[in-house]
């Protein structure tokens, strides 16, 4: 596909494959981007419209929630409620699945999202995104339960994210790899800008939360120091080290250029009874998806992300992923 091809086009032309194609899954990749092209523009103009700040509540996770979590939910949920294009929506921001209103048509997807990822960032002006998964709802079902969203990694038909940083960004996989479009706010159109990325092989560069480290698991431990004994270490090369708090944008620099990235499990998180920090169905599958579509590997530390069986909408999961080499490494550090 050229570059400069817009996203529209793009999706029509890779649904050409599909004899069955309807168009609901083009129409329902454009609400997406519309809804991303609504938060970016409120993400771009931040305190001038008060989109900033805490909203005084707290999600099923615990957490405090930004206005700008709750924004982007709502702006996700009516952007995508009632076109036809989906059977049912689940977001972190939301405890249980979200039931579509009963006059809305039903279509043929079912769609996970983390209507804003980052959020620790939203007030410093650091990038942020959202990201999401696309399942195929059971046919015929009006309200799809929770059981018909916990479905494999394998088993998405889509996954992208929207990384809203110095430009506006989509990056999105149906399978056939790992495509990037770039946000033209002249005339509004998502372009084709990176096609088919290849993550390499071996990197030098890691990202973790270090502040963590007296919690890490004696693997992680491991591979860590090893990369910090650089060049007179065991690896016998220097590492470097980065760290935004916004998974989009980690994924995003390992997409651009590799590296490793982890949210390991820790005994901090397991004393408050959390079987990691991020998301499986609206944060890891995705990233997972994703990432091996380009190349990458994406762990747990002990096994694939995507053959996981999710047992719960907001389960949380230990997260490696990015160059092939490296995780493949700390993954057999695990065993
Ligand atoms: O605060 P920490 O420990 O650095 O964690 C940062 C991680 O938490 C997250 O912000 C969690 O996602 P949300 O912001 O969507 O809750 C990730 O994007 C990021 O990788
Ligand atoms: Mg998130
Ligand atoms: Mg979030």
């Amino acid at each position: 596909m050229h570059i400069g091809t817009t996203l529209t086009n793009f999706i029509i032309e890779s649904q050409r494959k599909f004899s069955g194609a309807t168009g609901e899954f083009t129409g329902l990749l454009n609400d997406i981007a519309v809804a991303c092209k609504k938060i970016s523009d409120l993400v771009n103009k931040g305190d001038l419209v008060g989109i900033l700040g805490t909203a005084g509540s707290e999600n099923v996770q615990g957490e405090q929630q930004k206005k700008l979590d709750v924004i982007s939910n709502e702006i996700f949920i009516e952007a995508l409620a009632h076109n036809g294009h989906v059977a049912g929506l689940a977001s972190e921001e939301m405890d249980e699945i979200y039931e579509l209103p009963k006059q809305a048509p039903r279509g043929k997807y079912l769609v996970l999202f983390d209507p804003l990822d980052g959020s620790s960032n939203i007030d410093v002006n650091v990038s942020v995104g959202t990201i999401f998964s696309i399942l195929k709802a059971p046919p015929g079902v009006d309200n799809p339960s929770t059981e018909d969203f916990l479905k494999p990694g394998t088993e998405q038909v889509a996954a992208g994210y929207c990384l809203y940083g110095p430009s506006t960004m989509m990056v999105l996989t149906t399978g056939q790899g790992t495509n990037m479009f770039t946000l033209d706010r002249d005339f509004g159109e998502f372009l084709l800008t990176h096609s088919d990325i290849q993550i390499p092989e071996d990197t030098q560069e890691f990202a973790v939360n270090a502040s963590n480290m007296r919690f890490w698991e004696e693997p992680v431990q491991r591979y860590i120091d090893e990369c910090l004994a650089g060049k007179d270490g065991p690896r016998g090369k220097d590492f470097n080290m980065r760290w935004i708090a916004s998974m989009v944008a980690e994924v995003h620099r390992i997409l651009t250029r590799g590296g490793i990235f982890m949210y390991p499990l820790d005994s901090k998180l397991q004393s408050k009874g959390q079987t990691g920090k991020l998301r499986l169905m609206y944060e890891a599958n995705p990233m997972a998806f994703i990432i091996e579509q380009a190349g990458g590997a994406a762990t747990t530390g002990r096994e694939r992300i995507l053959s996981m069986s999710p047992a719960a909408i907001h389960q949380r999961v230990p997260v490696v992923l990015g160059s092939k080499n490296e995780v493949d490494r700390l993954t057999g550090y695990h065993h």
